[in-house]
Protein backbone atom coordinates (compact mmCIF):
# COMPACT_ATOMS: atom_id res chain seq x y z
CA UNK A 1 0.00 0.00 0.00
CA UNK A 2 1.20 3.52 -0.60
CA UNK A 3 2.43 5.72 1.94
CA UNK A 4 0.35 8.93 2.98
CA UNK A 5 3.09 10.63 1.17
CA UNK A 6 2.93 9.11 -1.96
CA UNK A 7 -1.03 8.85 -1.87
CA UNK A 8 -0.84 13.01 -1.41
CA UNK A 9 1.41 13.55 -4.25
CA UNK A 10 -0.53 11.28 -6.39
CA UNK A 11 -3.59 13.20 -5.59
CA UNK A 12 -1.37 16.34 -6.42
CA UNK A 13 -0.21 14.72 -9.74
CA UNK A 14 -3.62 14.79 -10.84
CA UNK A 15 -4.42 18.48 -10.02
CA UNK A 16 -1.49 19.63 -12.24
CA UNK A 17 -2.56 17.17 -15.00
CA UNK A 18 -0.01 14.93 -14.40
CA UNK A 19 -0.87 11.84 -16.56
CA UNK A 20 1.23 9.03 -14.63
CA UNK A 21 0.40 5.28 -16.30
CA UNK A 22 -1.10 2.72 -14.32
CA UNK A 23 1.29 0.04 -14.87
CA UNK A 24 3.76 2.07 -12.81
CA UNK A 25 4.55 1.44 -8.83
CA UNK A 26 6.20 4.06 -6.27
CA UNK A 27 7.59 1.96 -3.65
CA UNK A 28 8.84 4.06 -0.39
CA UNK A 29 11.51 2.49 1.98
CA UNK A 30 12.66 4.50 4.73
CA UNK A 31 16.03 4.10 4.15
CA UNK A 32 16.46 3.92 0.70
CA UNK A 33 13.37 6.47 -0.59
CA UNK A 34 11.33 6.00 -3.62
CA UNK A 35 12.13 3.48 -6.20
CA UNK A 36 9.46 2.95 -9.86
CA UNK A 37 8.51 -0.49 -10.73
CA UNK A 38 6.30 -2.07 -13.63
CA UNK A 39 3.21 -3.14 -12.08
CA UNK A 40 3.02 -5.19 -15.51
CA UNK A 41 5.49 -5.74 -18.62
CA UNK A 42 6.50 -2.53 -20.31
CA UNK A 43 7.51 -2.29 -23.81
CA UNK A 44 9.61 -0.23 -25.69
CA UNK A 45 7.54 3.04 -26.67
CA UNK A 46 5.24 3.01 -24.18
CA UNK A 47 4.20 6.24 -22.61
CA UNK A 48 4.54 5.85 -19.09
CA UNK A 49 3.88 9.82 -18.00
CA UNK A 50 3.13 13.00 -19.44
CA UNK A 51 4.00 16.27 -17.93
CA UNK A 52 2.88 19.32 -18.15
CA UNK A 53 5.78 21.96 -18.11
CA UNK A 54 3.91 24.21 -16.20
CA UNK A 55 3.79 21.58 -13.54
CA UNK A 56 7.49 21.75 -13.14
CA UNK A 57 8.60 24.02 -10.60
CA UNK A 58 11.37 26.93 -12.80
CA UNK A 59 12.42 30.08 -12.42
CA UNK A 60 9.14 31.21 -14.92
CA UNK A 61 6.70 28.97 -13.09
CA UNK A 62 7.71 30.25 -9.22
CA UNK A 63 6.13 32.51 -7.36
CA UNK A 64 9.37 34.26 -7.00
CA UNK A 65 9.82 35.22 -10.82
CA UNK A 66 9.71 38.44 -10.45
CA UNK A 67 12.09 38.76 -7.47
CA UNK A 68 14.53 36.44 -9.14
CA UNK A 69 14.34 37.69 -12.40
CA UNK A 70 14.65 41.49 -11.15
CA UNK A 71 17.63 40.26 -9.19
CA UNK A 72 19.14 38.86 -12.45
CA UNK A 73 19.79 35.84 -10.90
CA UNK A 74 19.08 32.75 -13.06
CA UNK A 75 20.54 29.34 -13.98
CA UNK A 76 21.03 26.89 -10.51
CA UNK A 77 21.14 30.06 -8.42
CA UNK A 78 17.49 31.67 -9.39
CA UNK A 79 15.86 27.69 -9.29
CA UNK A 80 17.67 27.49 -5.99
CA UNK A 81 15.88 31.02 -4.36
CA UNK A 82 12.65 29.33 -6.26
CA UNK A 83 12.61 26.12 -4.19
CA UNK A 84 13.43 27.72 -1.22
CA UNK A 85 10.53 30.29 -1.96
CA UNK A 86 7.77 27.66 -2.80
CA UNK A 87 9.39 25.64 0.53
CA UNK A 88 8.68 28.77 2.32
CA UNK A 89 5.20 29.10 1.90
CA UNK A 90 4.80 25.32 2.78
CA UNK A 91 0.90 24.27 2.54
CA UNK A 92 0.13 27.70 0.50
CA UNK A 93 2.87 26.84 -2.34
CA UNK A 94 1.05 25.12 -5.48
CA UNK A 95 3.87 22.60 -5.28
CA UNK A 96 3.23 21.29 -1.80
CA UNK A 97 2.13 18.19 -2.74
CA UNK A 98 5.43 17.83 -4.64
CA UNK A 99 7.28 19.37 -1.97
CA UNK A 100 6.19 17.06 0.86
CA UNK A 101 7.64 13.83 -0.83
CA UNK A 102 11.58 15.50 -1.62
CA UNK A 103 14.06 14.53 1.08
CA UNK A 104 14.97 17.91 3.23
CA UNK A 105 18.36 17.52 1.38
CA UNK A 106 20.32 15.04 -0.90
CA UNK A 107 22.99 13.77 1.04
CA UNK A 108 26.14 14.95 -1.16
CA UNK A 109 29.76 15.90 -0.10
CA UNK A 110 28.54 19.31 -0.43
CA UNK A 111 26.07 19.30 2.72
CA UNK A 112 28.49 16.93 4.83
CA UNK A 113 30.55 19.16 7.65
CA UNK A 114 33.79 20.04 7.17
CA UNK A 115 35.14 17.40 9.42
CA UNK A 116 33.38 14.67 7.52
CA UNK A 117 35.11 16.06 4.29
CA UNK A 118 38.37 15.88 5.75
CA UNK A 119 38.29 12.62 7.63
CA UNK A 120 36.16 10.65 4.57
CA UNK A 121 37.16 11.84 1.16
CA UNK A 122 40.80 13.44 2.21
CA UNK A 123 43.44 11.77 -0.31
CA UNK A 124 40.88 11.43 -3.03
CA UNK A 125 40.22 13.69 -5.79
CA UNK A 126 36.97 15.24 -4.10
CA UNK A 127 38.73 16.75 -1.52
CA UNK A 128 39.65 19.49 -3.12
CA UNK A 129 36.70 19.93 -5.72
CA UNK A 130 34.15 19.77 -2.41
CA UNK A 131 36.01 22.24 -0.46
CA UNK A 132 35.90 25.04 -3.22
CA UNK A 133 32.37 24.21 -3.94
CA UNK A 134 31.49 24.78 -0.17
CA UNK A 135 33.26 28.39 -0.80
CA UNK A 136 31.94 29.00 -4.07
CA UNK A 137 28.52 28.43 -3.06
CA UNK A 138 28.77 30.26 0.48
CA UNK A 139 30.09 33.15 -1.59
CA UNK A 140 26.99 33.53 -4.00
CA UNK A 141 25.01 32.66 -1.16
CA UNK A 142 26.47 35.98 0.59
CA UNK A 143 26.48 38.27 -2.71
CA UNK A 144 23.27 37.36 -3.88
CA UNK A 145 20.58 35.67 -1.58
CA UNK A 146 21.24 37.74 1.99
CA UNK A 147 20.43 41.07 -0.06
CA UNK A 148 17.81 39.62 -1.95
CA UNK A 149 16.29 38.17 1.38
CA UNK A 150 16.34 42.09 3.07
CA UNK A 151 15.66 43.83 -0.20
CA UNK A 152 12.43 42.20 -1.33
CA UNK A 153 9.58 43.98 -1.79
CA UNK A 154 7.72 41.14 -0.48
CA UNK A 155 8.44 40.06 3.24
CA UNK A 156 10.48 37.07 3.08
CA UNK A 157 11.31 34.61 6.44
CA UNK A 158 15.33 35.05 6.26
CA UNK A 159 15.35 31.53 7.92
CA UNK A 160 13.90 29.95 4.85
CA UNK A 161 16.76 31.57 3.09
CA UNK A 162 19.69 30.63 5.39
CA UNK A 163 23.10 29.12 3.95
CA UNK A 164 21.79 25.70 5.25
CA UNK A 165 18.93 25.75 2.97
CA UNK A 166 20.74 26.99 0.65
CA UNK A 167 22.97 24.15 0.20
CA UNK A 168 20.61 21.92 0.78
CA UNK A 169 18.37 23.39 -2.20
CA UNK A 170 21.54 22.86 -4.00
CA UNK A 171 21.85 19.62 -3.39
CA UNK A 172 18.45 18.63 -4.53
CA UNK A 173 19.07 20.62 -7.71
CA UNK A 174 22.34 18.58 -8.38
CA UNK A 175 20.71 15.85 -7.69
CA UNK A 176 17.05 15.99 -9.85
CA UNK A 177 16.63 19.51 -11.72
CA UNK A 178 16.50 18.90 -15.30
CA UNK A 179 17.23 20.45 -18.14
CA UNK A 180 13.66 21.46 -19.59
CA UNK A 181 13.67 24.11 -22.61
CA UNK A 182 15.52 27.14 -23.22
CA UNK A 183 11.98 29.19 -22.02
CA UNK A 184 11.90 27.48 -18.26
CA UNK A 185 15.81 26.19 -18.26
CA UNK A 186 16.32 24.50 -15.48
CA UNK A 187 13.40 22.95 -13.02
CA UNK A 188 12.18 20.58 -10.68
CA UNK A 189 9.96 17.97 -12.75
CA UNK A 190 7.75 15.79 -10.67
CA UNK A 191 7.59 11.84 -10.94
CA UNK A 192 10.09 12.17 -13.32
CA UNK A 193 12.82 12.46 -10.75
CA UNK A 194 11.45 9.85 -8.87
CA UNK A 195 13.64 7.33 -10.74
CA UNK A 196 16.98 5.82 -9.80
CA UNK A 197 20.02 5.50 -11.31
CA UNK A 198 21.72 2.89 -13.07
CA UNK A 199 24.85 3.07 -15.22
CA UNK A 200 23.93 2.03 -18.77
CA UNK A 201 20.89 0.32 -18.17
CA UNK A 202 18.53 3.09 -19.24
CA UNK A 203 14.96 2.01 -19.23
CA UNK A 204 12.79 5.04 -19.76
CA UNK A 205 13.60 8.21 -20.93
CA UNK A 206 12.64 11.75 -20.99
CA UNK A 207 11.50 13.85 -24.37
CA UNK A 208 9.29 16.69 -25.32
CA UNK A 209 8.76 15.62 -28.83
CA UNK A 210 7.51 12.76 -30.13
CA UNK A 211 9.01 9.04 -29.27
CA UNK A 212 8.83 8.63 -33.32
CA UNK A 213 11.48 11.38 -33.50
CA UNK A 214 14.21 8.82 -32.51
CA UNK A 215 15.06 11.09 -29.27
CA UNK A 216 17.67 12.52 -31.92
CA UNK A 217 17.74 15.84 -29.74
CA UNK A 218 18.57 13.30 -26.43
CA UNK A 219 20.98 15.13 -24.38
CA UNK A 220 20.90 12.65 -21.15
CA UNK A 221 24.55 12.16 -22.35
CA UNK A 222 25.81 15.11 -21.47
CA UNK A 223 26.20 13.13 -18.30
CA UNK A 224 28.47 10.97 -20.25
CA UNK A 225 32.28 11.86 -19.31
CA UNK A 226 33.98 11.46 -16.33
CA UNK A 227 34.89 15.19 -16.43
CA UNK A 228 32.10 15.63 -13.83
CA UNK A 229 33.59 16.94 -10.89
CA UNK A 230 34.27 19.99 -12.42
CA UNK A 231 30.59 20.66 -13.23
CA UNK A 232 29.26 21.85 -9.99
CA UNK A 233 32.25 23.93 -8.77
CA UNK A 234 31.90 26.90 -10.39
CA UNK A 235 28.48 29.29 -10.99
CA UNK A 236 29.50 29.97 -14.95
CA UNK A 237 30.54 26.20 -15.29
CA UNK A 238 27.57 24.73 -13.75
CA UNK A 239 25.11 26.72 -15.67
CA UNK A 240 26.35 25.83 -18.65
CA UNK A 241 26.45 22.44 -17.85
CA UNK A 242 23.28 19.43 -18.27
CA UNK A 243 22.03 18.44 -15.21
CA UNK A 244 19.70 15.25 -16.13
CA UNK A 245 18.58 17.25 -19.04
CA UNK A 246 15.33 16.91 -20.97
CA UNK A 247 15.40 17.67 -25.01
CA UNK A 248 13.80 21.28 -26.30
CA UNK A 249 14.08 20.62 -29.98
CA UNK A 250 14.18 24.59 -31.25
CA UNK A 251 11.96 22.79 -33.95
CA UNK A 252 9.49 22.03 -31.17
CA UNK A 253 6.28 23.71 -32.66
CA UNK A 254 7.00 22.95 -36.04
CA UNK A 255 6.96 19.55 -35.36
CA UNK A 256 3.97 19.61 -32.69
CA UNK A 257 2.12 21.38 -35.39
CA UNK A 258 2.80 18.68 -37.94
CA UNK A 259 2.53 15.53 -35.57
CA UNK A 260 -0.54 16.67 -33.19
CA UNK A 261 2.13 16.66 -30.15
CA UNK A 262 1.83 18.98 -27.35
CA UNK A 263 4.90 20.62 -27.15
CA UNK A 264 4.08 22.15 -23.32
CA UNK A 265 4.34 18.51 -22.38
CA UNK A 266 7.23 16.37 -21.23
CA UNK A 267 6.72 12.67 -22.25
CA UNK A 268 8.40 9.60 -20.52
CA UNK A 269 9.04 6.90 -22.73
CA UNK A 270 10.37 3.37 -22.20
CA UNK A 271 13.29 2.50 -24.43
CA UNK A 272 13.26 -1.11 -23.34
CA UNK A 273 11.96 -3.88 -21.86
CA UNK A 274 10.91 -4.50 -18.69
CA UNK A 275 9.44 -7.59 -16.76
CA UNK A 276 6.57 -7.08 -14.55
CA UNK A 277 7.80 -6.45 -11.05
CA UNK A 278 10.85 -4.81 -11.91
CA UNK A 279 12.78 -1.53 -11.13
CA UNK A 280 12.60 0.96 -13.72
CA UNK A 281 15.57 3.14 -14.19
CA UNK A 282 16.75 6.40 -15.80
CA UNK A 283 20.31 7.07 -16.13
CA UNK A 284 21.94 9.86 -15.24
CA UNK A 285 24.82 9.56 -17.55
CA UNK A 286 27.96 7.21 -17.86
CA UNK A 287 29.73 8.33 -14.42
CA UNK A 288 32.55 7.20 -12.71
CA UNK A 289 32.03 6.68 -8.87
CA UNK A 290 33.87 10.25 -7.70
CA UNK A 291 31.13 12.40 -10.22
CA UNK A 292 28.38 9.94 -8.74
CA UNK A 293 29.02 10.61 -5.31
CA UNK A 294 29.47 14.76 -5.87
CA UNK A 295 26.70 15.19 -7.88
CA UNK A 296 24.09 12.25 -6.47
CA UNK A 297 25.49 11.58 -3.17
CA UNK A 298 25.73 7.27 -3.85
CA UNK A 299 27.96 5.33 -5.50
CA UNK A 300 28.08 1.73 -7.85
CA UNK A 301 29.66 -1.18 -6.81
CA UNK A 302 31.38 -2.83 -10.48
CA UNK A 303 30.48 0.93 -11.92
CA UNK A 304 32.19 0.16 -15.40
CA UNK A 305 32.85 3.78 -15.64
CA UNK A 306 34.88 3.96 -12.67
CA UNK A 307 38.27 6.37 -13.32
CA UNK A 308 40.81 7.35 -10.85
CA UNK A 309 42.12 10.74 -11.59
CA UNK A 310 45.79 11.28 -10.74
CA UNK A 311 47.12 14.63 -9.93
CA UNK A 312 49.79 15.88 -12.83
CA UNK A 313 52.15 17.60 -9.90
CA UNK A 314 52.20 14.06 -7.89
CA UNK A 315 52.57 12.35 -11.38
CA UNK A 316 55.66 15.07 -11.98
CA UNK A 317 57.24 14.68 -8.96
CA UNK A 318 57.32 11.33 -8.96
CA UNK A 319 58.17 11.19 -12.56
CA UNK A 320 61.44 13.41 -11.68
CA UNK A 321 62.43 11.63 -8.36
CA UNK A 322 63.31 8.69 -10.90
CA UNK A 323 64.22 10.46 -14.50
CA UNK A 324 66.35 13.71 -15.34
CA UNK A 325 64.10 16.75 -15.19
CA UNK A 326 64.98 17.39 -19.00
CA UNK A 327 62.99 14.71 -19.58
CA UNK A 328 60.20 15.65 -16.89
CA UNK A 329 59.99 18.95 -18.84
CA UNK A 330 60.22 17.27 -22.13
CA UNK A 331 56.94 15.19 -21.00
CA UNK A 332 55.29 18.00 -19.54
CA UNK A 333 55.17 20.10 -22.80
CA UNK A 334 53.81 16.93 -24.46
CA UNK A 335 51.29 16.48 -22.49
CA UNK A 336 50.48 20.48 -22.69
CA UNK A 337 50.31 20.70 -26.35
CA UNK A 338 48.28 17.44 -26.55
CA UNK A 339 45.95 19.25 -24.21
CA UNK A 340 46.63 16.70 -21.23
CA UNK A 341 42.83 16.32 -20.15
CA UNK A 342 41.36 14.80 -23.08
CA UNK A 343 44.95 12.23 -23.09
CA UNK A 344 45.06 10.64 -19.86
CA UNK A 345 45.86 7.74 -21.36
CA UNK A 346 48.95 9.33 -22.04
CA UNK A 347 49.85 9.79 -18.03
CA UNK A 348 48.60 6.30 -17.91
CA UNK A 349 51.05 4.39 -20.32
CA UNK A 350 53.98 7.00 -18.81
CA UNK A 351 52.86 5.90 -15.39
CA UNK A 352 52.92 2.09 -16.50
CA UNK A 353 56.23 2.84 -17.99
CA UNK A 354 57.69 4.16 -14.88
CA UNK A 355 56.41 1.64 -12.47
CA UNK A 356 57.34 -1.73 -15.05
CA UNK A 357 60.78 0.46 -15.27
CA UNK A 358 60.78 0.47 -11.55
CA UNK A 359 59.99 -2.80 -10.92
CA UNK A 360 62.47 -4.33 -13.55
CA UNK A 361 65.02 -1.93 -12.31
CA UNK A 362 64.06 -3.67 -8.78
CA UNK A 363 63.83 -7.60 -9.84
CA UNK A 364 67.53 -7.14 -11.87
CA UNK A 365 68.94 -6.05 -8.43
C1 LIG B 1 16.39 11.73 -8.89
S1 LIG B 1 16.40 11.08 -7.26
C2 LIG B 1 15.72 9.47 -7.48
C3 LIG B 1 14.55 9.20 -6.54
C4 LIG B 1 14.95 9.06 -5.11
N1 LIG B 1 15.29 7.68 -4.81
C5 LIG B 1 13.84 9.53 -4.15
O1 LIG B 1 13.70 8.93 -3.07
O2 LIG B 1 13.18 10.50 -4.43
C6 LIG B 1 18.13 10.84 -7.12
C7 LIG B 1 18.57 10.34 -5.77
O3 LIG B 1 18.14 8.98 -5.58
C8 LIG B 1 19.16 8.19 -4.98
N2 LIG B 1 19.61 7.18 -5.97
C9 LIG B 1 19.31 7.15 -7.28
N3 LIG B 1 19.85 6.07 -7.87
C10 LIG B 1 20.54 5.42 -6.92
C11 LIG B 1 21.33 4.24 -6.90
N4 LIG B 1 21.54 3.52 -8.00
N5 LIG B 1 21.88 3.85 -5.72
C12 LIG B 1 21.69 4.57 -4.59
N6 LIG B 1 20.95 5.71 -4.53
C13 LIG B 1 20.38 6.13 -5.69
C14 LIG B 1 20.29 9.16 -4.64
O4 LIG B 1 20.06 9.60 -3.32
C15 LIG B 1 20.08 10.28 -5.64
O5 LIG B 1 20.61 11.52 -5.21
Amino acid sequence: MASRRLRAFKRWMKSQGIQCSDTLDFMDCPQQGISVRALSDLHEGDVVAKIPKTACLTIKTSGAREMIESAGLDGHLGLSVALMYEKSLAQDSPWAGYLQLLPPQECLPLVWTLGEVDSLLSGTELHKAIKEDKTLMYEDWKENILPLVYSAPQSLNPSSFSVKEYFAARSLIASRSFQIDEYHGFGMVPLADLFNHKTGAEDVHFTSVSPNQEYEDDVDSENGDNNELSKISSHDKRDSTCENSYIHSDSESDYSSVTGEDPMMLQMIMVREVKSGDEVFNTYGSLGNAALLHRYGFTEANNPFDIVNIDLELVLKWGCSLFSSRYCRARLSLWRRINISGSMIHVISWILAFALQTRLVQTLA
